[in-house]
């Protein structure tokens, strides 16, 4: 398995820049997301790194190999993407075993060697070396595809194409495994089984893996690290705890999670505990900051809802509920405090009931929970 470092890539587009200084450096086995929203460039460094586009400028290394160079089929890079890319009129077995064939084939007349392959295969009369097979069968067991290697991809679920096209990539043992968005067309429910799935396998086969989304719980919940990505630059790397407990911007909060933001100015300190004054209010927090305006950052969870006040707290606000949302296992209360609406979250318990519209709580924040930028 290959590590993958990415060192001041650009791309441009017709003159228009759409990467600008991308410096990845990600490390043997690791699972590494790039996250951003639509059109901030991560399909495009991911075809970048499989060799699909050529960079402006930069250099991008597979292990100490420098892989500019060399074509996509010389990377040794697997390939899943959002849309599958399956052989529709071929059943999952051929689908998996065909670019194991084609690699084979390589060599002399191998137009005339494809064209008898794909009769052999129109007429059901494929015979595979017994290595392909095996390594067929062992990774369609592995994928837990055994049952569905006769049939056709047209007529599997959305998760089992994709399990197919997993598959289709491994077989091929690459160094290093690119997904793009591959879970982006399942619903709900499959998406989570989907994400574990994928999880379980990239740990099982200590794979370097780099995972396009704009799914922020997705990258939080599967990589070991992230890459936040907006407008063509890389703004913050970091373990997901990191990247919700210290964003770097306020965009990093408030892609990567919720947060309360909300614009302070710095006042003097205060038994060694930054003083933001907010409206009519003032907030104190641990953290520091070396300019007047900052903004100041809450986590919904960080918020305690109280109805009385039954603890002291550095910071404490009197407020009205506006709204509740109940999520299941917590509820989420709009909260109107002076001129700003807080979103508070609170474990949800049951037989208590939810704090209707117009209550009047108080809001309590510990200086700890209550971050600078
Ligand atoms: N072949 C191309 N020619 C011109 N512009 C392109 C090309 N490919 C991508 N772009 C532009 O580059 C920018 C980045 O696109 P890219 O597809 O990398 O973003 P993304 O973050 O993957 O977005 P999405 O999540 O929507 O796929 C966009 O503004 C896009 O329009």
């Amino acid at each position: 398995m290959g590590s993958v470092v990415v060192e001041k890539l650009t791309k441009d587009f017709s003159g228009v820049t759409v990467l600008q200084n991308i410096n990845l450096d990600i490390k043997e086995g690791e699972f590494f997301a790039l996250l951003g929203p639509s059109g901030c460039g991560k399909t495009t460094t991911m075809r970048c790194i499989a060799g699909f586009e050529k960079p402006t400028s930069g250099v991008i290394r597979i292990g100490e190999k420098v892989i500019n160079g060399l074509t996509p089929n010389q990377r040794n890079c697997g390939m899943v993407f959002q849309s599958y890319a399956l052989f529709p009129h071929m059943n999952v077995f051929d689908n998996v075993a065909y670019s194991l064939n084609v690699k084979r084939l390589k060599g002399s007349n191998v137009l005339k060697k494809m064209a008898t392959y794909t009769r052999m295969l129109n007429s059901r009369l494929v015979k595979y070396p017994k290595d392909i097979e095996k390594k067929v069968r062992d990774i369609l067991e592995y994928v837990e595809l055994t049952e569905h290697a006769k049939k056709l991809t047209s007529a599997l679920s959305g998760g089992q194409q994709q399990r197919v096209a997993l598959a289709r990539a491994l077989v091929m043992e690459p160094e290093v495994l690119l997904m793009d968005e591959p879970l982006s067309n399942l619903d709900q429910k499959l998406r989570h089984t989907m994400r574990n799935t994928i999880r379980k396998i990239q740990q099982d086969l200590k794979i370097t893996t780099i995972f396009v989304t704009h799914d922020q719980e997705e990258a939080m919940s599967m990589a070991d690290r992230v890459a936040v990505m907006n407008e063509g630059e890389i703004l913050q790397i970091g373990t997901p705890t990191d990247l919700y407990s210290n964003p770097r911007t306020p965009f990093i909060a408030d892609f990567v999670g919720t947060s309360n933001i909300i614009p302070g100015e710095m006042l003097d300190p205060e038994d060694g505990l930054s003083v933001i004054q907010i409206g009519n209010q003032v907030v104190k927090s641990v953290s520091t900051a070396d300019k007047k305006a900052v903004q100041v950052i809450i986590r919904p969870e960080n918020i305690n809802v109280l109805k009385e006040e039954s603890k002291e707290y550095d910071n404490s606000f009197e407020g009205e509920i506006l709204f509740a949302t109940y999520l299941g296992s917590i509820v989420r209360y709009d909260i109107k405090v002076g001129d700003y609406t807080l979103t508070a979250d609170t474990t949800y318990e049951s037989g208590k009931n939810i704090l209707k519209a117009g209550t009047s709580v108080k809001l309590g924040v510990s200086p700890e929970r209550v971050l600078l930028i």
